[in-house]
């Protein structure tokens, strides 16, 4: 009997923002090969990165994100790992799954191998329970359900938007954390997911991620840091706080937990400090600015409520300092140029 194809095999695209090899993708080879792959260079354009024989691949360094995008570039960060939504734009099809070349195969309790890509896929393709928390964790895992007490009227579920994977080994830890905790690993694997409770924001990390592109692509936008910028590393809290609102405005979940990778290099934390200060004081004003953004009825579309959202860090977040108006013209310039790359198709 012939072996059952990847599942979304030619719906799903990996996206991977490098400045290193590639050579990772061989420990990922049994999982990754059937997929496309678009690999985002960062730095140097002029450097050649290496890509392991018998991966399907698109690559784009900064000369080609110029030469598709023109002036509109300038919404899209150099030197910093935000450069992926890059791929998610260029991308053609319905799911996404971004992936950082430190993070390898990490192993279940059981000593098994995870496949984190089909674990996204399944935590994708079942609906999320934003609206009623189930203290059973995820109820349309095997072996789980809807405890006494659900509202049967809840227990659709809606679409699920976003799946946020975990991490063994290096944790995702702010600078002045692993300052503190330098030799802190995680090695706690906690077989949950769990939806992320409507009007609850998170802080999405952007190294093991995956997304439904259709449902939620446009508010991807990983926020302008890197060269030029003031802060860096807060390019995915950005995306996910803005996610998180529009998904709440439009119904859509986003889950958290399973599939863990493995992370195996922690970043130098001096540097990481030096890129994070300013944003650990002005997130406490940030993230007030997300619980209390409202979007209207009028903003039926994701772009709608992007464009909507990005007036509003203008005028709220701008007071905070001039980079705030920069980011909310590039959120504008994300749109415009998510816009042109993907034409609303003529139905
Ligand atoms: O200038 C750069 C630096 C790195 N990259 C690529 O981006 C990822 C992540 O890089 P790295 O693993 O070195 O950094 P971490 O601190 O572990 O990254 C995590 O923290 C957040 C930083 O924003 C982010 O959510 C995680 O990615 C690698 O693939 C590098 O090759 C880059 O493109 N440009
Ligand atoms: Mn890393």
């Amino acid at each position: 009997m012939a072996a059952a194809a990847p599942p979304l095999k030619d719906e799903l695209d990996i996206v991977i923002p490098t400045i290193r090899n590639l050579d990772f993708l061989e420990m990922w080879r049994p999982y990754f090969q059937p997929y496309h792959l678009i690999i985002v260079q960062d730095g140097d354009p002029s450097k050649t990165i290496k890509v392991p024989e018998g991966f399907d691949y698109e690559l784009y360094n900064r000369n080609d994100i110029n030469k598709i995008l023109g002036p509109k570039a300038s919404c899209i960060s150099f030197k910093d790992s935000a450069c992926r939504c890059f791929g998610y734009m260029v991308s053609k099809k319905k799911y996404i799954f971004t992936i950082d070349d430190d993070c390898f195969v990490a192993n279940d309790p059981s000593g098994k191998q995870i496949n984190a890509l089909e674990q996204h896929i399944k935590n994708l393709l079942c609906p999320s329970t934003p609206l009623f928390f189930n203290t059973l964790y995820d109820p349309f895992r095997e072996g789980s359900d809807f405890v006494r007490g659900y509202p049967f009227s809840l227990r659709e579920g809606v679409p699920t938007a976003v799946s946020h994977g975990l991490w063994l080994n290096i944790p995702d830890y702010d600078a002045p954390t692993q300052l503190v905790k330098p030799r802190e690993r995680n090695t706690k694997y906690v077989d949950a997911v769990l939806t992320i409770p409507k009007g609850t924001l998170f802080p999405m990390c952007g190294m093991n991620l995956a997304f439904d592109r259709d449902l939620i692509g446009p508010a991807m936008y990983f926020g302008l840091m890197g060269d030029g910028q003031p802060i860096g590393r807060y390019d995915d809290m950005w995306a996910g706080w803005c996610t998180k609102v529009i998904c709440d405005h439009l119904g859509l979940g986003i889950k958290t937990g399973l599939p863990y990778i493995w992370h195996s290099k922690a970043s130098n934390p001096f540097v990481n400090l030096r890129k994070e200060y300013k944003g650990i004081f002005w997130q406490e004003e940030i993230i007030p600015f997300f619980q209390s953004a409202t979007l209207s009825k009028d903003s039926t579309t994701v772009q709608k409520c992007y464009i909507e959202l990005a007036k509003q860090v203008k005028e709220k977040l701008g007071k905070i300092d001039p980079y705030f108006v920069k980011l909310a013209d590039a959120m504008e310039t994300w749109i415009q140029a998510w816009d042109e790359l993907n034409p609303p198709t003529a139905n």
